[in-house]
């Protein structure tokens, strides 16, 4: 898969590139959850179907991130995710439009004319909700309109399941919430966090319990202060694990920004340095204060139990 970065206005030379035409899913897309993938997969669908290239085009920074108070609550696929899950999908080309103030006050209009018809987009998938150009004006009549008979428009109908729309904002709710299953069945794949292993304290040694420390490679959407079996993938080997997700206040006050530590059940090995992948399977319990060391250690025992049983059974 092919990725280009487009900045508003396109430049005459990336135009003329595009001189084949293609059929292009459009959208935020961020959590590629089963929804979105119900929106690509009928564009790649369509691409094979009449042997054109399947696109995708999107826009990074996420609007929210650019047009908020800088209380936007973070990705749940960062890039780099973006890019490989659409690369599993049998996407062509990732057109990544470069979300600015500028672009926001775009119309749909000027929009359409100036980024999407010198793609050469014969056809443009959309979600039935799609909105586009300045203060959300556009929908998929108004890009069927402004395409000019040159661009076909497909509306993808909500995906449901048991009833439930899926969406990106559930899936942030539900994550917030520790409600992993959940978030899991909306995506159609787990969720995971992806970092470098960074020194901690030194603490997780000396209660038998070394854990990795994980610097998130990118601003996440954080789940839940609490401790969850997961999986960790480190050079593509899967690992069983436990994660807690918290400020440790057993050993510390005021502290709010969160840390990851990943203990691995049946590891050993120095990795500081490298990359972890960390799918999360299920949610075992809130973080809590614990009055002495002991109590921390015969706790954190049973969570790496529950882990191992609930791990073994997924
Ligand atoms: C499975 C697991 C559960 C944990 N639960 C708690 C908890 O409920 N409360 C707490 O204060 N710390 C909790 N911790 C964090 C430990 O306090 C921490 O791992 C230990 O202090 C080592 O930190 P270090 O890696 O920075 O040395 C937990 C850690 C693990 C691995
Ligand atoms: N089973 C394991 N799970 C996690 N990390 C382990 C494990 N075995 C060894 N390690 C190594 O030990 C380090 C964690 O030890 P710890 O005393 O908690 O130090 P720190 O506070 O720096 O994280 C990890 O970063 C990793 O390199």
């Amino acid at each position: 898969m092919r990725t280009v970065t487009l900045t508003y206005p396109m430049k005459p030379e990336t135009a003329a590139e595009w001189d084949q035409p293609q059929i292009a899913a459009l959208g935020q897309f961020d959590g590629l959850h089963r929804g979105h993938v119900s929106v690509i997969s009928s564009a790649v669908a369509k691409a094979r179907e009449e042997g054109l290239p399947a696109a995708v085009i999107t826009f990074y920074p996420h609007p929210k991130d650019v047009m908020g108070k800088g209380d936007y609550e973070g990705y749940l696929t960062p890039p780099r995710d973006k890019r490989e899950l659409l690369a599993g999908l049998g996407v062509d080309v990732l057109f990544v439009i470069e979300f600015n103030e500028e672009l926001s006050r775009v119309s749909p209009r000027d929009f359409v004319e100036r980024m999407l018809l010198p793609l050469n987009i014969s056809a443009a998938v959309v979600g039935f909700d799609f909105r586009f150009g300045y203060m959300g004006e556009g929908d998929a009549d108004m890009l069927r309109l402004l395409g000019n008979g040159t661009m076909r428009v497909e509306t993808v109908p909500p995906f449901l399941l048991n009833g439930v729309k899926v969406s990106s904002s559930g899936i942030r709710k539900s994550l917030q919430n520790g409600e992993v299953e959940l978030v899991n069945f909306w995506f159609g794949r787990r969720y995971h966090l992806r970092g470098t292993v960074v020194h901690g304290e030194k603490r997780g040694r000396t209660i038998g319990f070394p854990t990795a420390n994980l610097e998130l490679e990118d601003r996440y959407v954080i789940p839940a202060r609490g401790v969850y079996a997961v999986r960790a993938f480190h050079n593509g080997k899967a690992l069983p694990g436990v994660m807690n997700v918290g400020v440790k206040p057993t050993f510390h006050e005021g502290v709010t920004t969160p840390t990851f530590e990943i203990h691995m059940l049946d590891f050993s090995g120095n990795i500081y340095g490298e990359e972890l992948k960390v799918e999360l399977v299920s949610f075992i319990r809130p973080e809590r204060r614990f009055d002495s060391v002991e109590s921390l250690i015969s706790q954190i025992r049973e969570d790496a139990k529950t882990a191992d049983k609930i791990l073994q059974e997924s």
